[in-house]
């Protein structure tokens, strides 16, 4: 089993360490490509298709009047240059061969996702072993949701629990029960997504509804009542931030998960760049979500959960 496990091979776009964001201590947070949802405010939109991706950022790029090594590569007439020396990508006419990303020098093309194997990413993750038996961290899988490579993600999570490494998942909790609860089996913490409990609006804003997510962590929940589960909601201007949406979901939270951990995540814009290296657009206008919205929104959770709320 175990070698079978460490030649699976999976697609990853980043391998992110000494984080102490996602899950107990220092870990190393394994981002896996591929994502059931499409939401519009995902801070990964590198992490949403299956497949690997080119990324031009012009603000590396050395411009059209010194180098053209990408131009020279492209076989299918994919990149043109344009008025201010740089050049566009034709997304349609490429070919997904990724020429132009290895003859670039300046790393103004780039490709986000690669195949890695489940040995290669445990090497990698056990490099840091040290910082995660003194501060109780580990390996976080994330993305994208992991889950949706489910041989890749099980395979990992079982190699770690050979190798006593502790471990953790970032889901949506869109996915089918089975893969949730094999992948439970090998975890140590969940963090578990509740986006809002509004079906309709769900769908609207992420391209699916919410019911199979809710029923998952009931489920999850009850078939694995020793298990750590934090259950977190981004909060998004115009989609989840007003009180009646906060308290649906700790409505939600007390009547069929009560006394699991719970924090509202403040809305950010950092993933909006890579937005523009995808050539794609940003799906929420709003820039910010003010402060006291945000802590207003948390103060109700708090008063309702008390010290759940982390
Ligand atoms: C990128 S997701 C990957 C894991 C999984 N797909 C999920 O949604 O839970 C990791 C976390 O980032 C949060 N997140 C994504 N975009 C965000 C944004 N613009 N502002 C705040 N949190 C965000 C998600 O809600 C989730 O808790
Ligand atoms: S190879 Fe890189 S630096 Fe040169 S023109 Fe193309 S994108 Fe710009
Ligand atoms: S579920 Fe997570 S990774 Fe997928 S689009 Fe939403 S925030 Fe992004």
């Amino acid at each position: 089993m175990s070698l079978i496990d460490r030649k699976t091979t999976g697609t990853v776009f980043n391998v992110q360490k000494y984080s102490v964001h996602d899950g107990p201590g220092i870990r190393t947070i394994v981002f896996m490509k591929g994502c059931p949802l499409h939401c519009r405010w995902c801070s990964n939109p590198e992490s949403q298709s299956f497949k690997p991706e080119l990324a031009y950022n012009p603000n590396k790029c050395l411009g059209v009047d010194k180098c053209v090594r990408c131009l020279e590569v492209c076989t299918a007439g994919a990149l043109s240059t344009t008025a201010d020396n740089k050049i566009s990508v034709n997304r349609e006419l490429c070919l997904d061969q990724m020429h132009c990303a290895d003859a670039c020098p300046a790393q103004a093309l780039n490709v986000y996702g690669r195949t890695m194997s489940v040995d290669e990413v445990l090497k990698r993750v056990e490099e840091d072993s040290i910082f995660y038996a003194r501060s109780g961290g580990g390996l976080t899988l994330s993305g994208g949701e992991p889950l949706a490579q489910r041989d890749f993600a099980l395979a990992l999570l079982r190699e770690a629990r050979t190798r006593r490494i502790k471990t953790a998942i970032e889901t949506c909790g869109f996915v089918d029960y089975e893969t949730l609860k094999a992948a439970a089996e090998y975890l140590n913490h969940v963090l578990f997504d509740i986006k809002s409990v509004d079906a309709e609006k769900h769908k609207e804003f992420t391209g699916q509804s919410c019911e199979r997510v809710m029923e998952n962590l009931k489920s999850l929940r009850a078939d694995f009542p020793d298990l750590h589960i934090r259950v977190r909601t981004p909060v998004i201007p115009g989609f989840n931030d007003t009180e009646e949406d906060m308290n649906a979901i700790v409505d939600f939270l007390e009547e069929n998960v009560p006394n699991v951990e719970y924090e509202p995540l403040q809305y950010h814009r950092m993933g909006q760049p890579k937005y523009e290296y995808l050539g794609r657009e940003y799906g929420i206008e709003a820039k910010q979500l003010d402060d006291a919205v945000f802590l207003k929104l948390k103060k109700i959770a708090q008063d309702r959960l008390g010290d759940c709320v982390k």
